[in-house]
């Protein structure tokens, strides 16, 4: 049985999936994370795998970038492949003085310019939260790490062009980094009654550019919040 957009049978997804923005970051964590691996889609070349972490099973597959794009995997792997919880491993750009790049954010909360949300409930200002149980799985796996944060982003359908001032109005409202896809996938899964969490490592920093991640640093730095989202995803 395949989707649009995965071809895959039932049954091929763990109930648990890793969701990185990159194809490549999909295939390194389930490289590091699962030699059992296999792999269970690849439409469009969206690869997925599914294998074993600790004998849990555990499926890594990448969403694209932007909001319609994980709206899309995340619809058709709650609705098709019964998944029951999505863990966006992500990359974000600081907003606030108190991250740093390499930090990682648990987002809590994800506040939107996106269409998406906005028709979702006519006359309503959707809240795209994060499940609860997901949030304090992580947590509890961060320690007392200092440079683990639990706040709520933003997610943007534009990467350019952040205007000065509403990322300074966000900061001001407790708002810590700036990414493309967790209030969507917290909105699909508020619609099929399934969890999911974003956990951020942020690449970049929008008031001061000089420790900035190159490509290769995006796609290979995820090794502390690889550890939070595993907890998570199987918590
Ligand atoms: O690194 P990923 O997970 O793709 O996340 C961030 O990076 C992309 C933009 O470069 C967007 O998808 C944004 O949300
Ligand atoms: O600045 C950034 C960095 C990562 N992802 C984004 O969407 N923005």
């Amino acid at each position: 049985m395949a989707t649009p957009h995965i071809a895959a049978e039932k049954g091929d997804f763990a109930p648990a999936v890793l969701m990185p923005g990159d194809p490549r970051r999909a295939e390194r964590i389930a490289s590091l994370l699962m030699p059992d691996a296999r792999k269970v889609s690849d439409v469009r070349g969206i690869g997925a795998y599914t294998g074993t972490v600790n004998g849990k099973p555990l499926s890594v597959m990448a969403s694209g970038m932007g909001m319609p794009s994980i709206g899309i995997y995340a619809n058709e792997l709650f609705a098709e492949y019964d998944v029951r919880r999505i863990i966006r491993v992500g990359t974000a750009g600081g907003l606030a003085p108190k991250v740093t790049v390499g930090d990682v954010v648990i987002a809590l909360g994800a506040h939107t310019d996106s269409a998406m949300n906005t028709s979702r409930i006519p006359g309503i200002h959707f809240s795209a939260v994060a499940s609860y149980p997901l949030v304090a799985a992580a947590v509890a796996a961060a320690g007392d790490a200092t440079n683990v944060h639990v706040a709520p982003v933003v997610s943007r359908d534009h990467f350019y062009g952040n205007p000065p001032e509403q990322i300074q109005a966000l900061a001001d409202y407790g708002t810590l980094a700036v990414e493309m896809e967790a209030a969507a996938l917290y909105a699909v899964a508020a619609q099929h009654d399934r969890e999911a969490l974003a956990v951020l490592t942020i690449s970049d920093h929008l008031l001061d550019h000089s420790q900035d991640m190159s490509a290769q640093e995006r796609e290979e730095n995820f090794a502390r919040a690889l550890l939070l989202a595993v907890a998570a995803a199987h918590c």
